[in-house]
């Protein structure tokens, strides 16, 4: 389990120039197909207009798949510390349904994200879904592990739903409370206008082969 992992940490070696090619590339695309995920679900195009919308689709299928990667897409690295999960369901910059988009942080250590959460996100009519805060909460309070120099994955996720969150506009945010051995305690919440929506706290825990890993690099390396 841990070896299968550690071979989806891949140091690729590319150039800067070459990532910046590949988010110029790439990233236009997922936006596009965000879009259309929105738009399957809202369209009232009829069936004829439906049926020459999915041909322009397999068109593009066609296109984008004659030449692809199997697989996940793993966390990849080059030579100047960047680093790129882009296939997270949370934050990748190449995976479509993943709702945040850019992640701010602090001087004080607050790793916080403002995000439009649409219709595709829906759990109770018209708010936003139960699984879906806790997916953004899991990231970003593991982001506030791993920025503040104590990368883990998560142990336990605890979730306070303290009222319905609307869809549209929320802000997420966590910080670091404190370090117990291999052990990230942090906090953080889900809010909306009028106030927090969502809290949790989590217990993100250093594998002993991620504790190995993390120690390789000078600095705590950054996000694409
Ligand atoms: C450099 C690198 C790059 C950075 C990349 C960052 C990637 C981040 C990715 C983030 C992605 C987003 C987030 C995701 O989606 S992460 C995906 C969801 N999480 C998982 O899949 C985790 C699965 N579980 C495990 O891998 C292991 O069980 C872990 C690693 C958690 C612990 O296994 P390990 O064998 O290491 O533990 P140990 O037995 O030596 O115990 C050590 C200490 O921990 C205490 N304990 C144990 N379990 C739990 C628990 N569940 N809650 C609370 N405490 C627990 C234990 O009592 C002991 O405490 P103490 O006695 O010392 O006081």
């Amino acid at each position: 389990m841990t070896d299968s992992m550690l071979e989806l940490y891949v140091h690729d070696g590319l150039s800067d120039e070459e990532i910046d090619r590949q988010k110029a590339t790439y990233g236009p695309l997922t936006k596009d197909v965000r879009e259309l995920i929105q738009l399957a679900l809202q369209t009232r195009a009829d069936a004829d207009d439906v049926a020459r919308a999915r041909e322009h689709l397999a068109a593009a299928r066609e296109i984008l798949g004659c030449d692809r990667e199997d697989g996940p897409y793993g966390t990849r690295f080059n030579d100047s510390g960047r680093f790129r999960n882009w296939g997270n369901a949370a934050i990748g910059l190449r995976n479509a349904i993943a709702p945040i988009g850019e992640l701010h942080e602090d001087a004080d250590g607050r790793v916080w994200a403002d995000i439009h959460l649409g219709p595709i996100y829906e759990g109770p009519a018209g708010h936003v879904h139960g699984g879906v805060s806790a997916l953004l909460l899991d990231q970003i309070l593991g982001d506030a592990a791993r920025l503040s120099g104590h990368p883990g994955m998560t142990g336990t996720l605890t979730v306070r739903y303290r009222k319905r969150t609307p869809l549209g506009a929320v802000h997420v945010e966590a910080k670091l409370d404190r370090v117990e051995g291999r052990k990230a305690f942090v906090v953080g919440h889900v809010a909306d206008a009028e106030g927090i929506c969502v809290e949790a706290e989590g217990i993100f825990i250093a594998p002993v082969w991620m504790v190995e890993q993390r120690d390789s690099f000078a600095e705590t390396p950054r996000p694409e």
